[in-house]
């Protein structure tokens, strides 16, 4: 748990951030939002002491971390940045290596480290250990930059737009193997993003900042039913409102029993995907199925529309 108590930070007596207060669960993904400048950077540099708070306290883990010496939080804490930071005259398993051997690991651990990590980011170990960041694409830089903030086993992963200079299918995958990674390691991961897709894609909580104050914080279907201000409503998208709560919802929580003709929707899917699949096959009505594909009822088109209304 990361607990964020009132914290100010003042440049030339302005608070660029301003008695910001909020916890992150253990294990979840919070996302920082809002416009340039309002602190987003900064908040996020202050959870590692890159940035030391005029006010308040950061506890991680119940620990305070001005009490923790720097360069000892910031080896427990991994950290990527846009624009990934590679040291560019080491290759890619010595980057990846860095603080696994700052911390004295044995020889064969970093090695099997940074063999499972290369293969979880899908590059080859045979092919791309010993390359040097120059002869990557810029993609998979990126990815080396993640894998390097991972290989310590970091508990929490601090991410300052990590994915902001990737095309929208390289970003939309790499979005993916983080949130595998995320399940697979229980990491906490605090993230910042320009990009609300990417913020609704990724957070188990939203935090919408604004010229150094916290707006709001919260799971993003609050955000979406009562955002607290219209600044908020504008940054979720007044028109795509109902789209974004359709692409929350899970198809098991609408799922009726009974039978239907047709193409048969998966109960993985969002109810977003119902959607589409419905309107696609321009159907009423279709059948869900579980994993192996046993029957598990029926999905109605005016149940989605349902999900999507207003709320009171
Ligand atoms: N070291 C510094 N000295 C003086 N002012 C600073 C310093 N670092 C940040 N600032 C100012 O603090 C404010 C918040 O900056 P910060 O980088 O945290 O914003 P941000 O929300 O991350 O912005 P962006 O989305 O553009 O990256 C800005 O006005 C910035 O100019």
């Amino acid at each position: 748990m990361i607990d964020i108590q009132s914290v100010t930070k003042r440049y030339g007596g302005k608070a660029v951030v301003d008695a910001v207060s909020f916890s992150v669960p253990e294990g979840s993904i919070a996302v920082l939002v809002g416009t340039s400048g309002s602190g987003k950077t900064t908040l996020l540099r202050m959870i590692n002491q890159l940035v030391s708070q005029d006010e308040g306290a950061i506890l991680i883990g119940g620990e305070d971390t001005r009490g923790i010496p720097g360069h000892e939080l910031r080896r427990r804490i991994g950290y990527a940045i846009q624009g990934h930071g590679l040291f560019p005259h080491r290759t890619v398993a010595e980057n990846i290596a860095t603080v696994p051997r700052l911390l004295k690991w044995e020889r064969s651990r970093i090695d099997a480290k940074v063999a499972e990590l290369l293969t979880l980011f899908q590059l080859d170990p045979a092919l791309y250990a010993d390359r040097y960041p120059h002869q990557l694409s810029g993609g998979q830089q990126q990815r080396v930059g993640v894998a390097r903030a991972l290989a310590a086993e970091p508990k929490i992963l601090l991410m300052d737009e990590p994915f902001g200079a990737l095309d929208p299918v390289l970003r939309g995958t790499a979005q993916d193997e983080l949130l595998a990674i995320q399940k697979r390691f229980g990491t906490t991961i605090v993230i910042v993003t320009h990009d609300i897709n990417e913020a609704f894609h990724l957070g188990d909580t939203i935090a919408v900042m604004d010229k150094g104050k916290l707006l709001q914080y919260g799971h993003p279907i609050d955000l979406l039913k009562t955002p607290a201000t219209p600044f908020v409503e504008g940054l979720v998208g007044t028109f795509d409102r109902p789209f974004r709560l359709l692409s929350l919802g899970t198809i098991a929580s609408v799922v009726e029993p009974g039978d239907a003709p047709g193409e048969p929707i998966g109960i993985d899917k969002t109810q977003q995907e119902a959607l589409a699949a419905l309107m696609w096959a321009g159907a009423q009505v279709l059948p869900v199925t579980a994993e192996d594909g046993a029957k598990l009822g029926r999905v109605r088109l005016e149940t989605l529309l349902g999900q999507a209304i207003r709320p009171q």
